[in-house]
């Protein structure tokens, strides 16, 4: 029977409220008596095992970072003899007709997920001998990677690299994923046409004017495939380079070892020691559209740019939906969006969407909030849609329109039931979520997932730093995951760059934080360039004057969100952030100026001191 031991940090009273720096064990290790788990700031005080047991780490609490008082429980341990089957990274390859036998990992929520009460809970199957197949194997490899999307393709290069002879399996032809192929990159290929396009219109109020531009669709098109190709080629040679083998077709389990690939070459069994599922995410297609007629598009098919449409209506007011309405409006379509909440880009503090607001107002983009596309018909003429208000028994700004496309952006869904889970054993959520603990292990030991499919935010920056943990943790490293905050991006024009605590956040949770705010209009550089609608904010904790969060509106502002990810990575105060010398003019000079203003310091605005 499991024997579970807490270790407590002690009761002294010395140890109230002190940071760890460092966890010196991880989640599956085999412990012995007297041996160090976690290292405490103060005096450099180190947890240790009790001198009665010896086991394995079922669970660490705590993450580097996190304040602890006495008492609290820092780790459990499963004694010798109970924690039998707990998981080993480097589990041999079971022969054919034999499963692996791993116990499920810890019931943690992943904060990569947004801290989703769906963790990776022990309740599901543990994977039996009677599951393997029992067939030949075409390919084996110690690691397979499913998915080649910036998680996968991440995932499979730094397991080569530390040694893991590695298979990458990816149904479409050119790696890269969502990301590379039908989302990041050429999006923002087409971004930085449309930021040229209106920087050109603009240019006449500096006295320089440049005639109406001429589009020529099939060169943007081939611009942004030249981009695409070129990340994509690199991935190819990238992967050649490491003797990463790469497998085209569609994989499913079909054991706990073992992914059946159907490709245009037939069918192929292969066999793996150790697995990271990276298998990604797909646009959400709203049901009450008609999907077969092509002027309703999702993100992917509105990249294709197969023409500029007179009318283009926009359903949902996210970061996807925002950026193709930018593309869109910069090429001359008149374009309306349509939000179901009552502020675009929801996640964001409104203060931040607001100039983007009021751009595109500005621009002639309808945007209606609180509105819902209701019911659609596809016309002759184009595809009429009718809106509902969000608040029962209103009428909606909009009744109805009929567009000349219509793009559908209302999210993405986790591709995690699609694969076979079920025949590995592997959790699944109901909505196709893939729950892992915080080294990325599912609840199958030897089974890794990452990516848009483990939880929000989908981000191809969260989905390479899991990449990277989940195979360093596979190749036996004894990690976490332990970065604090993700930065989120919207490449509209301005940008909006937030990371950490919002505002909003800070407000519901009752956090007592302050905020330092510069707005870019007393900024020389942003007055240079003729963009003094953005500003940059920064929110600390009142009492310890630590950031917590930040979010900058303007542009560049996805450049500029770096410095403020690192200085809540090292835990900066205001004067840190104050007293670093940021160069002038730039933008960056903006995130010191907050800093100053919430310090009281700030010579380049004049804020009267408050009375009293
Ligand atoms: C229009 C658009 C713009 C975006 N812009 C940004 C941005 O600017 N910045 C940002 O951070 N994020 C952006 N994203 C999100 C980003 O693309 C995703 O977060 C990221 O691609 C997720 O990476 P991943 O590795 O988890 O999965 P994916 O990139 O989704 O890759 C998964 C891969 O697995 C493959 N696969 C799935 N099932 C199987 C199977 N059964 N067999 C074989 N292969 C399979 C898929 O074909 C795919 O190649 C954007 C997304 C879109 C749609």
């Amino acid at each position: 029977m499991a024997n579970s031991i807490e270790v407590k940090v002690p009761d002294i009273g010395d140890y109230d409220d002190v940071p760890v720096i460092e966890l010196l064990v991880a989640v599956g290790d085999t412990v012995k008596k007297d041996q160090g788990l976690v290292t405490l700031e103060s005096d450099k005080a180190t947890m240790e095992v009790p001198s009665s047991a010896d086991g394995v780490v079922k669970s660490i609490s705590v993450k580097v970072g996190d304040k602890v008082s006495q008492g609290a429980v820092i780790a459990i341990l499963e004694a010798e003899g109970a924690a039998a089957g707990a998981s080993d990274a480097k589990a041999p390859l079971p022969p054919a007709g034999e499963g692996a036998a791993a116990s499920p990992p810890p019931s943690q929520p992943s904060p990569a997920s947004g801290g989703r009460s769906e963790s990776a809970a022990s309740s599901a199957p543990a994977p039996t001998a009677a599951a393997a197949s029992g067939r030949k194997a075409d390919v084996e490899c110690r690691m397979l990677v499913l998915g080649s999307g910036p998680g996968g393709y991440t995932a499979a290069f730094r397991a080569a690299d530390l040694g893991l002879d590695t298979v990458l399996v990816e149904r479409y032809a050119s790696l890269g994923g969502v990301c590379l192929n039908v989302g990041c990159i050429p999006s923002k290929a087409l971004l930085h046409a449309a930021a040229v396009i209106d920087e050109a219109e603009h240019a006449s109020d500096y006295g320089v004017s440049f005639a109406k531009p001429t589009i020529d669709l099939d060169a943007l098109r081939k611009y942004k495939e030249k981009v695409v190709g070129q990340l994509t080629k690199g991935l190819a040679g990238m992967a050649k380079q490491r003797k990463v083998r790469t497998v085209v077709g569609t994989g499913s389990f079909v054991s706990p070892n073992e992914l059946e690939v159907k490709g245009e070459n037939g069918t192929q069994l292969i066999r793996f020691e150790q697995c990271i599922i990276a298998a990604g995410s797909q646009a959400v297609k709203l049901g009450n559209f008609p999907w077969d007629d092509k002027r309703v598009m999702d993100s992917t098919d509105a990249l294709e740019l197969a023409d500029v449409p007179n009318k283009l209506l926009v359903v949902g007011g996210g970061i996807i939906g925002l950026e193709m309405a930018t593309v869109y409006r910069a090429l001359g379509s008149e374009v309306t969006v349509v939000e179901f909440l009552d502020q675009l880009m929801p996640g964001a503090d409104p203060d931040l969407v607001k100039p983007l607001a009021d751009r595109l107002k500005k621009q002639g983009v309808a945007v209606h909030l609180k509105t819902k596309a209701a019911a659609t018909q596809a016309l002759k003429e184009g595809i009429k849609v009718s809106f509902e208000s969000a608040e029962a028994g209103k009428t909606p700004a909009l009744e109805s329109g009929v567009y000349d496309r219509v793009l559908v952006a209302v999210g993405r869904a986790p591709n995690g039931a699609k694969i076979g889970a079920d025949q590995a054993g592997v959790q699944v959520s109901e909505r196709g979520f893939i729950p892992v603990d915080r080294q990325m292990r599912t609840n199958v030991a030897h089974i890794f997932a990452i990516g848009d499919l483990v939880g929000n935010p989908m981000l191809a920056h969260k989905a390479t730093h899991e990449g990277k943990l989940a195979a360093e943790v596979a190749a036996g490293e004894k990690k976490e995951w332990v970065a604090r905050v993700i930065p989120s991006v919207a490449y509209t024009d301005p940008e909006i760059a937030w990371v950490g605590v919002t505002e909003t956040e800070a407000k519901a949770k009752g956090l007592k934080v302050g905020v330092g705010k510069f707005p870019w209009a007393a900024s020389g550089r942003a007055i240079g360039i003729g963009r003094t609608e953005g500003f940059t904010k920064l929110i600390f904790d009142e009492a310890t004057h630590r950031i917590v969060g930040g979010g900058i509106v303007g542009v560049h502002a996805g450049d500029l969100i770096a410095e403020v990810a690192l200085a809540i990575e090292m835990g900066c105060e205001v004067a840190d952030i104050g007293h670093t010398i940021h160069p002038h003019p730039t933008l960056s000079e903006s995130v010191g100026m907050a800093a100053e203003v919430f310090d009281g310091t700030i010579t380049d605005l004049y804020i009267p001191k408050k009375k009293g």
